[in-house]
């Protein structure tokens, strides 16, 4: 059993987690890079909670300029053991209507602009993904749903697109016929590297839209994003509570092995290894590189 530590990363509207005790922002520093905000920490009840608006406070960074690697890095860091992230999305079902909120279990990630993995020449390592949300994780989230009487949806597949524009409608007709049910710009490659650093990955995914493929609805505005998540503010804020609340102190194993997703996945001769990047992986990978 591990102590459980739960991060939070708060998407478009989330900057803050009001209702954290004991809360402080202090600056997580990483070698990947530099992480959105510094992170919150404090704790609900008795779960300690790390906190990071991934835009950034007033929403500075585009989707495609978070550096991921540095975010999951700096959570890492700071002990987090269970990631949920709470999204913006495009609905791309008709029954996934604006202020439903869908438990996501599978990704298809378009994004082609982001550094998308810890481990690069010198130390080469591939873990699985196909299994990419953490079970447990998302019966807890579940759970506090349950007990806050919010409506969700459990299971769905999620497209993470490159943005920052929205979809054409080709593209969101495409998306369909893909099976997918929500789209948005954040998952990926978060839910990758959250695997590599070994830390059990769901996300809240909170619908804002039709995306541009409804006949009945226009496409889709920023203005429409923020009024849906406005008047859902207050739902996010209780599900993440409640989460925090009940949140299991100890930690048993994944059933999917998101806590232990290296076993088997380095390649690289330990006598080939660069040294340079080894010191990178210090926290993503100490657990089997040792040191
Ligand atoms: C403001 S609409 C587009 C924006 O919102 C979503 O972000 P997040 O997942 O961080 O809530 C979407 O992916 C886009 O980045
Ligand atoms: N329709 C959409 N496409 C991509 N990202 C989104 N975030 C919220 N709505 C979205």
């Amino acid at each position: 059993m591990t102590k459980a530590v739960l991060g939070i990363i708060g998407g478009s509207g989330l900057y803050d987690l009001p209702g954290l005790e004991d809360a402080e922002w202090r600056s997580v520093k990483s070698p990947w890079g530099t992480p959105s905000d510094q992170l919150r920490f404090g704790r609900i009840g008795t779960t300690p909670i790390v906190f990071l608006p991934r835009h950034g406070r007033g929403h500075r960074l585009s989707p495609s300029g978070i550096d991921y690697r540095a975010n999951i890095d700096a959570l890492k860091r700071a002990g987090v053991t269970d990631l949920v992230s709470v999204s913006a999305v495009g609905s791309l079902k008709q029954e996934l209507y604006p202020g439903d909120f869908v438990l996501v279990d599978q990704f298809i990630d378009k994004t082609h602009a982001r550094a998308s993995s810890f481990f690069e020449n010198g130390c080469v390592a591939h873990v699985s993904m196909a299994h990419p949300v953490a079970p447990l994780l998302v019966e807890v989230i579940r759970h506090a749903a349950e007990a806050e009487e919010i409506g969700h949806h459990v299971g769905g597949t999620y497209v993470a697109m490159e943005g920052p524009q929205f979809s054409s409608a080709a593209e969101s007709h495409l998306h369909r016929s893909w099976g997918a049910d929500v789209i948005g710009m954040t998952n990926m490659p978060e839910a990758k590297l959250a695997r590599e650093a070994e830390i059990a990955y769901a996300t809240v995914a909170m619908v804002t839209d039709y995306d541009c493929w409804h006949p009945g609805h226009a496409a889709v505005t920023v203005d429409q994003v923020i009024a849906v998540l406005r008047d859902n503010a207050d739902k996010a804020q209780r599900l993440v509570s409640r989460l925090a609340r009940d949140f299991p102190a100890d930690h048993p194993p994944c059933p999917i092995g998101s806590d232990r997703a290296l076993d088997h996945a380095i390649l690289t001769a330990p006598s080939a290894r660069d040294p340079a990047l080894l010191a990178k992986l210090d926290a993503v990978a100490g657990r089997v590189l040792g040191g």
